[in-house]
């Protein structure tokens, strides 16, 4: 396998690859800056090399570079990829049909859009076929993601929403967090106290959703007194039209995506 960008999420792929047990000998990274590749090489024990040496003999050829750069690179690499290699997109917006436009007919194009809780196994992954996948191509690519979390096939039209919702998301997440650190400073917490409070309050409350498999509207309720200090907060949190602020920037999320699409 070659994966070729090692930025965030090339390193998060190979570091997931790599805990799965695939061996630091099947798999060859490249990246544009030099040290770059040499942390890489001291970290995990990969080969690296440039793009052109990385895809020959690649059977699999995954491509983690942001959407600007992806023209250059296919450009670069389009005409060496042999028929049944298959090329696997992690790049946000970026369509099949564009990608199979600057390769040949005989390579199959996967699109993946992962996230970054795929550092601790516990990435969302959704994958869609392009024109030329087979059912076995995806199974692999299924497979591949698998090592750092879940993994869902959807069609390819859902990838700019999947994109706004988990590939953004963590984010969101986190600034709700940041936020509540604040607010936990400013009441006068101090501030590894308030970390830790907050932390443990999002993990905790993960883990009930996902174990329970409970509505969340159900498990807000039950912490929810009538008159209550929950009540006073989420009516203030209405109030400042949050619920409205998500749809809003999930819709601007969704939109970037399908404008880095290019086409
Ligand atoms: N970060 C995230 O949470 C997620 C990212 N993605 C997608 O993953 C892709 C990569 O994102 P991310 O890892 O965050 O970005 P990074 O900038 O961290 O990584 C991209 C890497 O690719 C290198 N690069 C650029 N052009 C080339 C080239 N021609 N050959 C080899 N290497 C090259 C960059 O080098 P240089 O630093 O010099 O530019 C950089 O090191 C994006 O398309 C993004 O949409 C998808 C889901 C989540
Ligand atoms: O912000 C971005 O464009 C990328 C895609 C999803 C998460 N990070």
């Amino acid at each position: 396998m070659a994966i070729l960008g090692a930025g965030v999420m090339g390193e998060t792929l190979l570091a997931g690859l790599l805990r799965a047990g695939w061996s630091a000998d099947d798999v060859v990274v490249t990246d544009r800056r030099p040290e770059r590749c040499q942390e890489l090489v001291a970290r995990y024990g990969v080969g690296v090399a440039g793009n052109a040496d990385a895809v020959e003999g690649a059977e699999t050829v995954v491509v983690v570079v942001k959407p600007q750069d992806l023209d250059d690179l296919l450009d670069e690499i389009g005409p060496r990829l042999a028929d049944g290699v298959l090329l696997v997109s992690l790049c946000a917006g970026v369509t099949t049909a564009r990608i199979e436009s600057r390769v040949g007919p005989g390579v199959a194009v996967v699109r993946v859009m992962p996230n970054t809780p795929a550092q601790v196994s516990q990435g969302m992954a959704a994958i869609s076929a392009g024109a030329h996948a087979s059912a076995d191509d995806l199974a692999r690519v299924h497979t591949m993601l698998a090592a750092t979390g879940r993994v869902v096939t959807v069609p390819e039209r859902y990838q700019d929403a999947v994109t706004a919702i988990s590939g953004s998301g963590p984010a969101y997440l986190f600034y709700v967090v940041e936020s509540m650190i604040e607010a936990g400073v400013q009441l006068g917490l101090p501030r590894d106290t308030s970390t830790e409070l907050v932390v443990q309050t999002m993990l905790g409350s993960a883990t009930l959703l996902s174990q329970t498999g409970g509505h969340p509207t159900e498990l807000r309720e039950m912490v929810t007194s009538p008159g209550g200090t929950t009540a006073a907060a989420v009516r203030t949190l209405e109030q400042h039209g949050v619920r409205a602020a998500f749809m809003a920037a999930i819709e601007a999320a969704r939109d970037r995506s399908q404008l880095l699409s290019g086409e």
